[in-house]
């Protein structure tokens, strides 16, 4: 069977001649630098620009850059940046070509073009999506992680590779040239995630030459904000199988397509230093602060997430939505989401009922995405303390066991222990806390081992220590295995 033509302008304009009337044209300038050109960007952010640009038309085309390596650049720029979300939920998906992307580069290969993007005046955005581990951060203090190799490389001078240094390299070209303001969106899963950008840029600039970071950290301090976001979509790594589908759908061969949930939200802290797409008028929030909506999602989605992941994986299972249908782990989970994490939010004012617990429960088991459990398991230490860490001292310090959380957070550690090659390629801070407890016996030292390299697990100024709850449910699974585990637990 010969392979469909390829998903580019010109094809598009001879097949389907409507739908490439109704894209951006491919001159409108670029607004928007994005670093990090993944799948989530580009279900996410792409979707949210074409939308706010067919309500209101602006230069507000997107360059997507790779900060690590080419290949979505090079499909990206066979196909003219065209690509397709093929949102899909139960029995019905739509097809969505977006031609938002104009440009796409690779950092590594165009350190100098990138620095002009960002520092060219008719760039008012740049936005961010490069994954929890991208920030080099220590998640215990938020602060630049002291020991990273690469960041350290960067520093000495080389074309950055992290993230960061290229983001800084950039801002630094900005306030050399005309020093127009600047928005910086930090679309991660991570806490506080603007606030948490702009301190670690600080610390960049703090180890930069004095006269280069001192100077450098003073402009941005008055020309660039940092607004923190909340951002919930579920768009799994494409699959070829989702290729196929897409071509399928569209009947062109196209490298870039994205698969994703319908569901699709995006809150921003209303500070912008300047110009923005009309995002507010498609469905972007733009508010006062994000406050409770960023601890509701980052423990209710991405901690239910991460409990599936682990235990899910225990079980044999390999994806979120066979996780979310085996009837014990979902009868767990949901007692963990209305009982513990969902109950933790109640301070917040955010607790959600019932009947919001079963509408996210519904959307991990969408049977039409493929979510792998390793893809969400990947990076336990940078992306456990505000899904589940957090909140469990929380409750501790409320007085509450929260015995189900637990589960998760043993389910976690087990893997680390005895099975961590089901935890796929693991990451530098994931491989060395699997080192440290390989040889190890027993429940209380293997989860005090943990502790040492994830503070959040041990005790903390409050007092709470979730080690001796982790520690019993641990012994449970080794004990019973995760299937009695979790059947005890949610009765
Ligand atoms: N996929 C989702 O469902 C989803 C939903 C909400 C938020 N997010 C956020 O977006 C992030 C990216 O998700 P994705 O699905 O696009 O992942 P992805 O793997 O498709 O893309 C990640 C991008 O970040 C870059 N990257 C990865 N590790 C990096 C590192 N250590 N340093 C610098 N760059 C790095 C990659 O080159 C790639 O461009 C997530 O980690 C999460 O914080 C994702
Ligand atoms: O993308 P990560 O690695 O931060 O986390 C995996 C998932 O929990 C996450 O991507 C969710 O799909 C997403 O946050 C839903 O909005």
């Amino acid at each position: 069977m010969t392979a469909a033509p390829r998903l580019d302008r010109r094809t598009l304009a001879a097949t389907h001649p409507w739908v490439a009337r109704s894209l951006p044209r491919p001159d409108v300038g670029v607004g928007i630098v994005h670093l990090g050109a993944g799948a989530f960007h580009r279900a996410h952010q792409a979707v949210f620009t074409q939308l706010a640009m067919e309500a209101e038309p602006g230069d507000w085309a997107i360059c997507a850059v790779s900060p690590r390596g080419r290949g979505t650049v090079e499909r990206l720029r066979r196909q003219d940046g065209l690509f397709t979300v093929l949102e899909r939920h139960r029995g019905e998906d739509q097809v969505r070509l977006v031609g938002a992307v104009r440009d796409a580069l690779a950092a590594r290969d165009e350190p100098e073009r990138l620095d002009a993007l960002i520092a060219a005046p008719s760039t008012h955005v740049v936005t961010l999506t490069v994954t929890e581990a991208g920030y080099r951060h220590d998640p215990a203090t938020g602060r630049l992680a002291g020991d990273d190799p690469d960041t350290a490389a960067d520093l000495a001078g080389r074309p950055p590779h992290t993230a960061l240094g290229q983001l800084v390299s950039g801002l630094l070209a900005r306030s050399r040239g005309e020093g127009a303001p600047l928005t910086v969106v930090c679309c991660d899963n991570l806490p506080d995630n603007g606030r948490l950008l702009r301190r670690l840029v600080a610390d960049y600039c703090a180890r930069l030459p004095p006269g280069t970071g001192g100077p450098l950290d003073a402009w941005i301090g008055a020309s660039v904000r940092f607004p923190s976001t909340v951002v919930d979509q579920i768009v799994p790594a494409t699959t070829p199988r989702d290729l196929a589908a897409v071509a399928d759908a569209i009947q062109l061969t196209d490298e870039a397509a994205v698969v994703a949930e319908p569901h699709r939200r995006w809150i921003i802290e209303d500070d912008f230093a300047g110009p923005r797409p009309a995002w507010d008028a498609v469905g972007v929030e733009l508010v006062d602060a994000i406050g409770p909506h960023q601890a509701a999602k980052l423990r209710l989605v991405n901690g239910g997430h991460s409990a599936l992941a682990y235990l899910g994986t225990l079980l044999g299972l390999r994806t979120v939505a066979e996780a979310a249908c085996h009837p014990a782990l979902r009868r767990y989970l949901r007692a963990l989401l209305i009982g513990e994490l969902g109950a933790g939010l109640r301070p917040l004012g955010t607790e959600p009922a019932a009947h919001q617990v079963d509408a996210l429960l519904d959307r991990f088991a969408n049977p039409r995405i493929e979510h792998r459990l390793a893809q969400i398991a990947a990076d336990g230490p940078v992306k456990l303390p505000q899904r589940l860490l957090e909140p469990g001292r929380e409750l501790l310090a409320a007085g509450q066991e929260p015995r189900l959380l637990a589960v998760a957070l043993a389910a976690w550690v087990r893997l680390l222990h005895a099975r961590p090659e089901l935890l796929g390629e693991p990451d530098a801070r994931t491989a060395a806390i699997c080192r440290e407890v390989a040889g190890l016996d027993g429940p209380h030292a293997v989860v005090d081992a943990v502790a040492r390299r994830v503070p959040g697990l041990g005790p903390d100024g409050s007092g709470a220590d979730l080690r001796g709850l982790v520690a019993e449910a641990l012994a449970r699974l080794a004990a019973d295995g995760p299937l009695a585990t979790l059947e005890a637990a949610a009765d």
